[in-house]
């Protein structure tokens, strides 16, 4: 029985993880659980798993977790690490939070199977030492990332010549520059393929999240970014390919569900059964189309390359800002358009630090948000 911590537990990748504990119930059992301010949707879960030891909130619940030992307040996810007895951490949690606990859970010497992408564009470099001095794991459940670890199953990253990540274009995937300035909170949010949480769904519409997955690429498979490309695959149906040296292109395909991934995540190296709504069926599955990433169109890719490859902090300012200016147009304080300008001004003018600690990565978080707040007032 493995015995599993979920951060985010409320969250879209949260619930669908709770989905595939739930499904084989033989194999996984969940003894720990943390949430943003959801507490409902906690107690329900609680309620469902008696097995859980320890539960984090980030304020004060109004109704006690009865019998569990219960941490309150923004180190909840650390403080459910350090006194929960699990073997495998997923960290659902979304934001630059979620670098702290990935951390922790690596010193304390225990894998995790990471959804968090920030803790990997804020720091990587930090995440790679510490993998590498704890002789722990990650397990990838962004798609992407999940589709290139299932192809290189047999393979080295020596043999490989270039991964091939698949982006959909997001929501305004059709829409030109200049039908961009006045478009919808609302419109942002729908998602031609996928149901998940709003940070990430905006990113998608940005094209922030693919610039996050070419950096998160870079670190988990240990490859230069000349190495990485990016194609515009509308379906959302190819996950991502590798080509390999001798050409041969592998690719995994599935419908657009996270549970495949995380479940992978979750079983390496086995594959279970899953129950699916919709298992693909390449039968009815429409044309496949893929198209060459227009740089003009989505400025945010370059910016993604430029900040990945220049490494330091910059990573940490590149989503501190984002993060902020994300929360800003979902309040409609700003426009769409204002978000890449706001990633851009953040990475002009907050200070470079070539070799940043954790609290440097902090600092530089938090100054970059400060930075985008006091921009626009
Ligand atoms: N959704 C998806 O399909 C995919 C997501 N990812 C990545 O996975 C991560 C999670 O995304 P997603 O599930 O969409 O996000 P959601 O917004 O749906 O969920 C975020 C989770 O984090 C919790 N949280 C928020 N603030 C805090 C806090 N201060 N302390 C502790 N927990 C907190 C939320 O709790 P509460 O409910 O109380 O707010 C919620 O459980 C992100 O990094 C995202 O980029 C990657 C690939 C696909
Ligand atoms: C499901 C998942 O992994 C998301 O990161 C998804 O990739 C978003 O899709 P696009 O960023 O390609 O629109
Ligand atoms: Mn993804």
């Amino acid at each position: 029985m493995k015995k599993i911590l979920l951060l985010g537990a409320t969250g879209s990748i949260g619930q669908q993880t709770i989905d595939v504990i739930e499904q084989h119930p033989d194999l996984f059992e969940l003894v720990g659980v943390s949430a943003g301010t959801s507490e409902a949707a906690l107690h329900d879960i609680v309620a469902r798993h008696p097995g859980i030891q320890v539960v984090g909130m980030a304020v004060a619940p109004e109704t006690a977790f009865e019998g569990k030992k219960t941490f309150v307040g923004e180190d909840n996810m650390t403080e459910c690490i350090q006194n929960c007895d699990y073997d495998l951490l997923v960290n659902a949690t979304v934001g630059f939070r979620g670098l702290k606990p990935t951390l922790a859970s690596l010193n304390k010497g225990v894998d995790v199977a990471l959804a968090n992408k920030e803790s990997l564009v804020a720091g990587g470099a930090l995440v790679r030492k510490t993998l590498e001095e704890t002789k722990t794991r990650l397990y990838p459940i962004d798609s992407e990332h999940s589709a290139i670890f299932q192809c290189l199953q047999g393979n080295t990253t020596r043999e490989v010549s270039r991964l091939i990540i698949t982006a959909s274009g997001g929501s305004f995937r059709d829409l030109d520059r200049s039908q961009l300035r006045d478009v919808s909170v609302e419109q942002a949010l729908a998602h031609p393929n996928w149901n998940m949480g709003k940070r990430i769904t905006i990113d998608s519409a940005t094209m922030v999240n693919k610039g996050f997955e070419v950096i998160e690429a870079h670190y988990l498979f240990d490859l230069p970014f000349s190495q990485i490309d990016v194609v515009l695959h509308a379906e959302s149906i190819v996950h991502s390919m590798v080509e390999f040296a001798d050409h041969a292109v592998m690719a995994q395909l599935g419908s657009a569900d996270m549970r495949l991934p995380i479940q992978y995540a979750l079983a390496y190296p086995q594959r279970l059964d899953l129950q699916e709504e919709k298992p693909l069926d390449m039968t009815k599955t429409r044309d496949l189309h893929f198209r060459q990433m227009d740089e003009a169109r989505f400025p945010m890719l370059r910016v993604a390359y430029e900040a990945g490859e220049k490494e330091g902090n910059a990573g940490a300012i590149f989503n501190g800002a984002d993060e902020q200016a994300v929360e800003m147009f979902l309040r409609g304080k700003i426009g769409f358009l204002d978000i890449e300008t706001s990633i851009q001004k953040a990475l002009e003018h907050v200070e470079y630090i070539q070799d940043p600690d954790y609290e440097q990565l902090a600092q530089s978080d938090y100054k970059a948000r400060e930075f985008v707040k006091n921009y626009w007032s």
